[in-house]
């Protein structure tokens, strides 16, 4: 016997909370780390609670609200856009099935474009602080070999392949759209990059061979998150695209001196200072993402007004 299906009764709370213009979603966003002022940007807002929502868990993370925020993005009637207040993340303890648990139900609500956006370290020199990175492709270690794929099991429905593409996994289309939207707030030339994004499962930050080795793997970004979200994304039919704020450095020349020079050197009565490794914690993350949240958010409600809503 199989175990009744809990997207209905979302989709019931839902229909019974929400009036119908803002029940049918075009759009859909997914706040990261910091960025849940993003949904500012929205009229008519109607939040609910991921508490009031089965199948939902709870966002245990700093920084990640739990709700979803219905609302309107645009001039006139407008566009409607769902968007998720904090994510889950497997760190948490969530099972991968919650992960990706509100990426069906925007499915479900008739959601085509969906906006991810995440907080990230920069493994790529060039990329500085605050550079939002429209990511391009993705490489997932937990995917590629382990138990975290978010496929992995039955298929949810015979209407999605068992195989799924993820070459055309970034949408050209909005990733178009965000260069365009960029050009048409003005915004600096290094604003807005190009990257991959490297999925670790976390909740560590990379030791500096871990960044070293990600990036000799071909990753600009990497972060613990989004990557199961684009896989469900894509099976379900949506054309996805990712903004990733880059939070801090990762890859930082010259962390490794040597200690055995610096013993040498104080035995051979040189004065040593002993070197101090740069640390990262969540705060500098969120800190970052407050400083970005106001063109975050613009470049997302640009890029929503522009895509073609037929
Ligand atoms: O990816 P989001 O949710 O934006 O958050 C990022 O920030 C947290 C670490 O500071 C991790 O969860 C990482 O994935
Ligand atoms: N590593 C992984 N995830 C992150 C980082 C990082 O340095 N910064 C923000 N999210």
């Amino acid at each position: 016997m199989t175990s009744p299906s809990p997207y209905a009764s979302t989709l019931d709370v839902l229909a019974g909370l929400l009036p119908p213009h803002l029940l049918q979603p075009r759009v859909g966003i997914v706040c990261g780390s910091g960025l849940s002022t993003l949904a500012s940007s929205l009229r008519d807002v109607h939040e609910v609670p991921y508490s009031a929502l089965d199948g939902f868990g709870k966002s245990t993370v700093e920084g990640h609200k739990s709700a979803l925020a219905f609302g309107l993005i645009g001039p006139g009637e407008g566009i409607p856009v769902v968007a998720m207040l904090g994510r889950f993340h497997p760190y948490e303890g969530h099972k991968l099935s919650t992960v990706v648990y509100p990426i069906r139900i925007l499915a479900k609500l008739g959601v085509r474009d969906l906006i991810i956006t995440n907080a990230s370290g920069g493994l790529n020199p060039n990329l500085a602080v605050g550079t939002i990175v429209v990511i391009q492709d993705h490489l997932a270690l937990p995917n590629l070999t382990g138990p975290l794929n978010p496929l992995l099991g039955p298929q949810t429905s015979p209407d999605h392949p068992r195989f799924v593409p993820l070459s055309d996994a970034y949408s050209t289309k909005l990733r178009r759209l965000a260069f365009l939207a960029a050009h048409d707030l003005s915004f600096d030339d290094d604003a807005l990059a190009e990257g991959v994004y490297a999925w670790v499962s976390g909740p560590t930050y990379e030791t500096p061979a871990e960044g070293r080795f990600l990036r000799a793997a071909g990753a600009d970004v990497v972060g613990m998150s989004t990557v199961p979200e684009v896989v469900v994304a894509k099976e379900e039919g949506m054309e996805v695209m990712v903004l990733s704020l880059v939070t801090n450095p990762v890859v930082i020349p010259d962390t490794y001196r040597s200690i055995k020079e610096e013993v040498k050197a104080e035995l051979a009565g040189k004065p040593v200072e002993l070197p101090v490794m740069p640390v990262v914690s969540h705060d500098d993350v969120l800190a970052v993402g407050r400083q970005k949240a106001e063109a975050m958010k613009q470049l997302v409600a640009r890029i929503i007004e522009m895509i073609p809503h037929v």
